[in-house]
């Protein structure tokens, strides 16, 4: 076929060397060996394999593999531990939080960035082309555990962690690398590894130049970089743009798509065995296709991305058709970032440009509210282009377009009331250990029962986004209860984790086929959040004993204006507490 490899690093993309290694199961996560440094050049590495390949006739056995990649391979990291300049043991943001255990809990989670600090050794500069890693310039914050690189999105929330913490140059440094990528490969890739140069991941790069910008101010920053952010617009649509029908009528809209050639090389075993359960009329490539489409859209993997014969989502990865589902977050998402562009040419004074970049972002909104907006339900559905018809699954996504304020706003008025209703009777707030990424237990990981910060996120920003007084408490209400399940699992396990378990408060997630990692960048950033918002009225436990330290912690900041602080029933603190709201983006 006509399509590119993974990547253009053949050991790594593309080679019998990879094929060999990661079918034999020389490591156990695949993870692992595209990571591995070479200690010679591409050539030199290839070409000692093919003589093992012609020594054996083609079938080295697992101890050749394993030995001929400790001869060749090389298993130091490209990266030395960093610890950012503007790390502080004692942030501002700490003297708002209230609750003694809360504030405890935060200084915990501030500590945990250096931990996660990273930059690369200047060797990588000298011999780029013996690893997987892409350099980049600036120290970073990784996700954590075997997630050792810069993930596209999980930046958005670790972006949004720092700022609170006062990191704002880290935070500058984050956005300054994935430019970089974006300028060194046209897109920014799912991650800074060239096994992900064919895929990117959810848009959100101009949603961090936002959040940054808010915090700073910096029209500088945003100047030197504007350029990009519209390179990074104008990939998607040349690239991810996909025409459908709608009740006989033809619609516009972006969905995940990215085609290469074979598994991906980070899970080759496992996407290599799955294809050999395909049914025979099914294309190989094709089905490669979809699962890197759905690595692109972060929910990777996900009964969200399944379509049966019957045109549902029962089934397993077989069923995988990615490309032919419009997503409800990967939409709100752009719309969102047209709008940002649009913001951005006015602060710089552009309006030409400022009311170009508006009028796509209000044509995106109306048509995300023409397809993705279910009338009965009263609620935003993925849309399924296939079978022409709403995927009427409860997924946290289905919050996007209002965390994204990718509805106008007075459609999210009108729409307030059916979306709360929405929210109570779909199941997804029915369980003790937060909200469920989706209700379909799968055994994939962005299914039942695993929570996923990010998404806790969207939902809770989306409620608050409604803006009532019932939104308002709920929106309260879920990240008391998200901080709080976090918390015991801290408290548990010393650790913060990638993923949660919807049934048992403050345990990890599991499923899918790689175990549970711990650190996490973007598990931290969430809880931030919420203590920055809340943090002077949410408390640890509804116990006498939390309400009375409570009494007596004085608060040392000032209450800010720019804070939404909500009363709540359970809280006897907060009733004497002002209520005040603000507007806010996302
Ligand atoms: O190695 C398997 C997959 O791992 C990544 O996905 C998961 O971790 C990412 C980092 O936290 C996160 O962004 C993603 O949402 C998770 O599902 C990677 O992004 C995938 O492309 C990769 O195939």
């Amino acid at each position: 076929d006509d399509l590119p490899p993974s990547c253009s690093k053949p050991v790594y993309c593309d080679s019998e060397l990879l094929h060999h290694v990661q079918t034999a199961r020389v490591y156990l996560d695949s993870k692992t060996f595209v990571d591995l440094q070479m200690r010679n050049d591409e050539n030199t590495t290839l070409n000692a394999f093919q003589i093992l390949l012609n020594a054996t006739n083609n079938a080295p056995t697992v101890d050749q593999l394993r030995d001929f990649v400790l001869e060749y391979f090389d298993e130091s990291s490209e990266l030395e531990n960093w610890t950012p300049e503007d790390y502080s043991d004692t942030p501002d943001f700490l003297n708002n939080i209230r609750d003694v255990d809360l504030r405890q809990f935060a200084k915990n989670i501030n500590d945990i960035w250096p931990t996660l600090g990273r930059r690369v050794k200047p060797i990588v500069f000298e011999n780029p082309d013996r690893s997987s890693f892409i350099p980049v310039s600036q120290g970073f914050i990784v996700p954590g555990g075997r997630f050792t690189e810069i993930y596209y999105w999980d930046a958005y929330w670790i972006i949004e962690g720092l700022l609170i913490s006062g990191m704002d140059g880290t935070a500058k440094g984050m956005i300054e690398n994935l430019i970089e990528l974006l300028n060194k490969l046209g897109h920014i890739p799912n991650g800074s590894r060239w096994y992900y140069q064919e895929r990117s991941q959810p848009p959100l790069l101009s949603a961090m130049m936002m959040r940054y910008y808010e915090k700073t101010k910096d029209k500088a920053f945003l100047k030197e970089h504007i350029s990009s952010l519209v390179k990074e617009m104008n990939y998607w649509m040349d690239t991810q743009i996909v025409t459908f029908n709608k009740d006989d009528r033809v619609f516009t809209l972006l969905r995940y798509y990215a085609p290469s050639s074979g598994p991906r090389p980070e899970s080759y075993f496992e996407d290599y065995n799955t294809a050999q359960n395909l049914d025979p009329h099914q294309d190989h490539t094709e089905f490669y296709i979809d699962m890197k489409s759905a690595a692109e859209s972060g929910w990777d993997f996900s009964t969200r991305w399944f379509i049966s014969k019957d045109g549902d989502n029962s089934g397993n990865l077989t069923n995988i058709h990615t490309r032919y589902i419009v997503p409800t977050d990967l939409n709100a998402i752009f719309a969102n970032a047209l709008e940002n562009t649009a913001t951005f040419y006015a602060l710089l004074g552009d309006l030409r440009k400022a009311t170009h970049w508006g009028y796509l972002a209000k044509q995106w909104r109306a048509t995300i509210e023409e397809v993705l907006w279910h009338q009965e339900d009263g609620i935003w559905y993925d849309y399924d282009i296939l079978n022409e018809k709403h995927r009427n699954y409860f997924f946290p996504s289905n919050l996007a377009p209002l965390w994204m304020l990718a509805v106008e706003k007075d459609k999210i008025i009108k729409h307030a009331p059916r979306v709360l209703n929405y929210l109570k009777h779909s199941q997804g707030l029915d369980y003790p250990g937060g909200i469920p990424v989706s209700l379909s237990r799968s055994n994939e990981q962005w299914d039942f029962p695993n929570v996923w910060p990010p998404e806790v996120s969207i939902v809770i920003n989306g409620v608050r986004a409604l803006g009532t007084k019932e939104a308002k408490e709920l929106a309260f209400h879920l990240a008391q209860e998200w901080v709080r399940i976090c918390h015991k699992g801290f408290k548990e396990y010393k650790q913060m984790f990638e993923k949660y378990d919807a049934e048992i408060p403050g345990s990890f997630g599991g499923g899918g086929e790689y175990n549970v990692q711990e650190g996490f960048g973007w598990s931290n950033g969430v809880v931030l959040e919420f203590l920055n918002i809340y943090g002077e009225v949410m408390t640890a436990y509804d116990s006498y004993e939390s309400s009375e330290k409570l009494k007596v912690l004085p608060l040392k900041a000032e209450k800010k204006d720019d804070k939404q602080v909500i009363p709540a029933d359970d809280n006897e603190s907060s009733s004497s507490t002002d209520c005040s709201s603000s507007e806010e983006s996302p």
